[in-house]
């Protein structure tokens, strides 16, 4: 099976500061991989150069076996690589057709065509059998932690998406939000979708992954099938780098 995102050797500098090094990463259509590491560890520097946020300093990027290059998110958004960022990027004020079309409004002549986007936003929620977030028109200020972590994830495959990255999508959450948010991550990648989630609940990890890839400081660790590997080997993996054949070697 080809690889919607294959990375090859990625290193990332900022200044004299080297966070990535020597980085392989792979995400497959219809698999969630889990992207784990401790603070610091450069989860979210490897997710920006995915993003196209950060250019890389030296690596290769295939995306569906083709090298590429994204530089901007707009060339990462065109590929069909949407990443829904910790902060989500909502609007408070704007509903939640408003904002799943933010920055891509469909419009018809002049005016936006809100019924057009109302029932896109309608077709796609359902079709991630959302059914706990009510009216698309309600405002994102009314609505609580797990609704709004869904609006984000229903904005990112809203697009004709191949690869979303979530990050840390149910850190804020109580367990049964954190529960849904699980099954919505589930079911992208049931749809085909290459999803990764960086988190640092190994219960979340577990529950939801087909492959766990950790990061030790600025290096790739491992990156195994979730059944190869266990609880406590990923935890050794991501505070030592190593933990018996898996892993850095000295
Ligand atoms: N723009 C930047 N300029 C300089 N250093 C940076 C920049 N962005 C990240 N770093 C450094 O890169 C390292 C990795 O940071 P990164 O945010 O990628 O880690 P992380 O694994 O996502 O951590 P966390 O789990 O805490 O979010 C850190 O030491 C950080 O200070």
């Amino acid at each position: 099976m080809t690889p919607v995102l294959d990375l090859r050797g990625i290193d990332k500098s900022f200044g004299s500061v080297q966070v990535l090094h020597d980085v392989d990463f792979v995400a497959y259509p219809g698999e969630v991989t889990a992207l784990v590491g401790d603070n610091g560890a450069g989860k979210t520097t490897l997710v920006k150069c995915i993003g196209g946020v950060h250019d890389l300093d030296r690596g290769e990027f295939y995306f569906d076996g083709v090298p590429v290059r994204p530089r901007s998110p707009r060339d990462a958004n065109a590929l069909g690589i949407e990443i829904v960022h910790q902060d989500l990027a909502l609007c408070e004020n704007l509903d939640i057709v408003e904002n799943m079309f933010l920055g891509r409004e469909r419009t018809r002549g002049l005016s936006l065509d809100y019924s057009t986007m109302e029932e896109e936003a309608t077709r796609v929620l359902s079709n991630l059998s959302v059914r706990t977030i009510g009216s698309v028109r309600r405002p994102v200020a009314a609505l609580s932690g797990g609704q709004r972590q869904t609006v984000a994830i229903a904005r990112a495959v809203l697009w004709d998406s191949r690869l979303v990255v979530l990050d840390e999508p149910a850190a804020a959450l109580g367990v049964a939000q954190t529960q849904q948010v699980l099954e919505l991550v589930r079911r992208l990648a049931d749809k085909g979708l290459a999803v990764v989630l960086i988190s640092h609940n190994m219960n979340d990890v577990f529950a939801v992954s087909d492959r766990i890839a950790a990061l030790y400081l600025g290096r790739m660790a491992a990156q195994v099938r979730t059944s190869d590997i266990t609880h406590r080997e990923v935890v050794e993996l991501i505070t030592a780098g190593r933990s018996g054949k898996l892993g850095l070697r000295a």
